[in-house]
């Protein structure tokens, strides 16, 4: 198995470093602090998931928040892939020929140990040797050489709680068992006896049934003929004695009703008489239908002459009324006539009034218009004041406009006088002196004060001018107003007068057609409720009512002839009263007449019927006495077969339960005697038992012993200790041999290892009594050579930095001894600082630090 590619990511000083592993000898090289340990700390992680430095978390690059370790070894034709991830452990996995088999921390932890063979703490011991731990074989060797050989596993085989002990106390248990089933099979052979004994009773019982069950259907066989007879017999009795019963209940009635049959005739013969006596009563309801039409037209007639004679009396008033109020009606026609006529000149006059109402009472709000503008001012009288002002403030401000230059002309001479440097007068021209200077500058100035008062009153002046002008103009504004509405007054007077002088004319002309509209209103108001009465009555005339007089003479005539009819058929019917109720009788006793004679048929042939009955009923008398059936007897016989059946029920019965208890007891005796098989069986296996038990606690004798332990670590020691005196011979140290002397040690005691060097003169020395230098030597010589006899499970060594405390001397001897290791083990890795192991390496991995980085370099391949 060798390690052939490791990659760390965020792991240590690592950031992402890809290492591979080729050749023999890999040597890591670098400066201190540079990365290289934490290669092989990646290489124990990834293959144990324990951290070099404390807690795991400390594995991760500093400011990152995991890491991960993905290593690639390769067994044979196998390749794993482990990858680890720092923190997320539920992240780990593995991976064989680029197939996942585990998942998770603690399966892969499981996986790896399955591939590698060994467990980690055998590892730690002796291939992978951290840096200052090489001496540690010393004191792991006896644990070491117990986990390899596995004596460990013997000793638990051997122990209270270990396999052979269960194994013995199972076979007790299976003896002890089987002494129960002795006890068992003696109960189970007297429970077959007993079985058997009473399978044999019952079906002796069982023969003695069945024989009864015959002779109880024979008997039953033979009463069910004779009881079919009897049967049929009751039957054809039964069938017989119903219809003598019928008969005879027949006759009884047909003797009654022939005994009325005197009777009936009597008195069917007596309503013949009857009937045939009111024989002209037929007809009669046609007769009393006829005269109740006749009754219902002559109430019908009567009704329409009462409500006739009423209408011509009701109608002649209503003509008369119509004739007494045909003249005012007249009238009041005419006038309405005229009314209409006139009613536009009316209308008119009435609007024309309301018109001339509505002109006077506009004239008199104009001239109170004209009135309210009361006296105005003359207008050219104002426009003579304004020019008069314009003029006096135009001559004001050509004054002030003097007045300005002066001013002006004084202000240039005072700033002369400041100003001037030659000593002559600016004003006259004369020399000028610092008095006549003052003086100037004082008059000047004086004036200057003056013409600035005068300005100041021209301007109050002018302002108190233009105050006024502004008044004057607003006046003249408001008059020239009031003086264009009162000419627009004045002329809406005028038309208005002229239009009402026209309505008046006009007024004038409608006033007699005024007049007489509201006369002709008056009369037609005083003539209206005759006319509306007369409206009532305008459409009676003659005509109608002599059409109307007409009618009721004929109705007359008709209730007449009505009359006339009515009388002949009261005639005929004599008293209506009398008439209905001997029409009634008739015709109740006709039907009476039918029913008789129906009866009177019916007994006649009722008469011969009860002939042939008695006649019947003699001949079923004679074969219901000669079937001679007896009743007692067939209920007796039924009782019997009843009885029969059911005991014959009861045997069989009693046959199926004995057949189901000979059938569960036979079940039951197969089954006992398959268990007695069985039993025998198992005891059957008590010798081979008790021989087991003898082997097992004599396997465990020996086994339990240290005496075998013992034997086998000292083939395996003597093994160890020639290829450590075989790799040992290659050190040039001053020892003839070295020998290892194991104490196994117990359950409880810890075993020991007694590592003695014997000198050239054959004086031993203990390990500790050895020098710093010699003690590694021998140390890591013993780790090759527990390596060497390990090889077939493991291919890999790494060693950090192995020669550190070694003199220069036991440094080329380490070397060889690397060296000669490489025909041991295929491949080796170490840390190292030493360029002589860099020389013998033939593959060399640089690792430098650059920052926080670790930066590895590769492939200095010596081939
Ligand atoms: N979690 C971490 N993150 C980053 N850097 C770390 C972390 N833990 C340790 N280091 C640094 O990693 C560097 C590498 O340590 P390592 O033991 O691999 O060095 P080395 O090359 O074996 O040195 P030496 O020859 O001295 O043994 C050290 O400088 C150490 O301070």
């Amino acid at each position: 198995m060798k390690i052939e590619k490791i990659f760390l990511q965020n792991f240590l000083s690592h950031e992402s470093s890809e290492i591979n592993f080729k050749g023999s000898i890999n040597a890591i090289v670098g400066q201190n602090g540079a990365g290289k340990t934490s290669i092989i700390d990646g290489i124990v992680f990834s293959l144990f998931s324990e951290s070099s430095r404390g807690n795991i978390k400390n594995l991760v690059k500093k400011g990152k928040s995991t890491g991960i370790v993905q290593t690639e070894i390769r067994d044979g034709n196998n390749l794993y892939l482990i990858k680890r991830d720092i923190v997320n452990s539920s992240n780990d996995f593995i991976a064989k020929n680029n197939i996942g088999i585990a998942r998770g921390r603690k399966e892969v932890d499981r996986k790896i140990q399955e591939i590698l063979k060994l467990d980690k703490d055998i590892l730690l011991s002796t291939v992978i040797i951290r840096q200052g731990e090489i001496e540690n074989i010393f004191k792991e060797l006896p644990d070491v050489l117990k986990k390899i050989l596995k004596i460990e596993n013997l000793e638990k085989l051997t122990s209270s709680t270990g396999p052979l002990y269960s194994v013995l106390k199972e076979i007790e248990s299976e003896l002890k068992y089987l002494e129960n089933r002795k006890i068992e099979y003696e109960n189970k052979k007297l429970e077959k006896e007993k079985l058997e004994k009473e399978i044999e009773e019952s079906k002796k019982k069982l023969e003695d049934l069945k024989i009864k069950k015959i002779e109880k259907e024979k008997e039953i066989k033979d009463n069910s003929a004779k009881f079919d007879e009897l049967k049929r017999k009751r039957d054809r009795y039964l069938e017989l004695t119903g219809r003598l019963y019928s008969l005879i209940e027949r006759k009884k009635s047909v003797e009654k009703d022939v005994d009325n049959y005197d009777k009936i005739k009597s008195e069917k013969e007596k309503l013949e008489k009857e009937i045939e006596e009111n024989s002209y009563l037929e007809g009669g309801e046609s007769l009393l239908s006829e005269l109740h039409e006749l009754r219902k037209s002559e109430k019908s007639l009567k009704d329409q002459l009462n409500t006739l004679e009423k209408e011509i009396e009701e109608y002649e008033q209503n003509l008369a009324k119509k004739n007494s109020l045909e003249d005012d009606a007249k009238r009041y026609e005419e006038l309405k006539e005229r009314k209409e006529k006139i009613e536009e000149a009316y209308n008119e006059y009435n609007s024309l009034k309301s018109l001339l109402n509505d002109k006077l009472k506009r004239n008199e709000k104009i001239e109170n218009e004209i009135k309210s503008l009361g006296s105005i001012p003359s207008l050219d009288n104002v426009n003579k004041e304004i020019d008069n002002i314009e003029r006096e403030i135009d001559n004001l401000q050509n004054s002030k406009g003097a007045i300005k230059g002066r001013k002006e002309q004084l202000i240039q001479i005072i700033k002369n006088l400041e100003n001037i440097k030659e000593n002559r007068c600016p004003v006259c021209g004369r020399e000028l002196t610092e008095e006549h200077r003052k003086k100037i500058k004082i008059e000047a100035e004086t004036e200057v004060k003056d013409i600035e008062k005068k300005l100041s009153d021209i301007e109050k002046k002018v302002e108190e001018l233009r105050t006024r002008k502004d008044e004057l103009s607003n006046l003249r504004l408001e008059i020239i107003s009031k003086l264009t509405k009162l000419r627009k007054l004045n002329e809406d007077l005028t038309r208005i007068s002229q239009e009402v002088q026209d309505i008046q004319t006009k007024l004038k002309e409608l006033e007699k057609s005024y007049k007489e509209y509201s006369e002709i209103r008056e009369k037609l108001t005083l003539l209206e409720p005759k006319y509306k009465e007369y409206l009532k009555v305008s459409n009676y005339d003659e005509k109608t009512l002599e059409e109307k007089k007409n009618r009721l003479s004929s109705i007359k005539a008709e209730l007449d002839d009505l009359q006339k009819r009515i009388k002949g058929l009261l005639e005929k019917i004599g008293d209506e009263r009398e008439f209905e109720g001997k029409l009634k009788l008739y015709k109740e006793n006709k039907n009476k007449l039918e029913k008789l004679k129906e009866e009177f048929i019916k007994i006649e042939s009722e008469k011969n019927e009860l002939e042939k009955i008695s006649k019947e009923i003699t001949e079923l008398e004679e074969e219901i006495r000669q079937l001679n059936f007896n009743e007692e007897e067939f209920e007796n016989l039924n009782k019997k077969l009843e009885d029969l059946n059911n005991e014959r029920i009861a045997v069989e019965k009693e046959i199926s339960t004995i057949e189901g208890k000979i059938n569960a007891s036979s079940d039951l005796l197969i089954n006992l005697n398959s268990e007695l098989d069985k039993i025998m069986e198992d005891l059957n296996k008590i010798p081979k038992l008790q021989n087991a038990i003898n082997r097992v606690e004599k396997l465990r004798k020996i086994l339990s012993g240290s005496g075998l332990q013992n034997y086998i670590i000292s083939i395996f020691k003597s093994r160890i200790e020639n290829n450590l005196n075989d790799i040992l011979s290659m050190f040039n140290l001053s020892f003839s041999r070295v020998t290892i002397n194991f104490e196994i040690g117990g359950k409880t005691q810890k075993g020991k290892v007694v590592i003695k060097a014997y000198n050239t003169a054959g004086n031993d020395l203990d390990i500790e009594s050895l020098s710093g230098g010699e003690r590694i030597s021998i140390a890591l010589a013993l780790r090759i050579a527990i390596a060497k006899s390990l090889m077939d499970e493991i291919g890999f060594m790494i060693m950090d930095e192995p020669t550190i405390h070694l003199d220069e001397e036991r440094k080329k001897e380490l070397l060889n001894v690397i060296k000669y290791s490489m025909n041991i083990i295929p491949q080796i890795i170490i840390v190292t600082h030493d360029d002589e192991i860099k020389e013998i390496s033939d593959y060399i991995i640089s690792v430098t630090k650059k920052g926080d980085k670790s930066i590895v370099k590769q492939g200095e391949y010596i081939d």
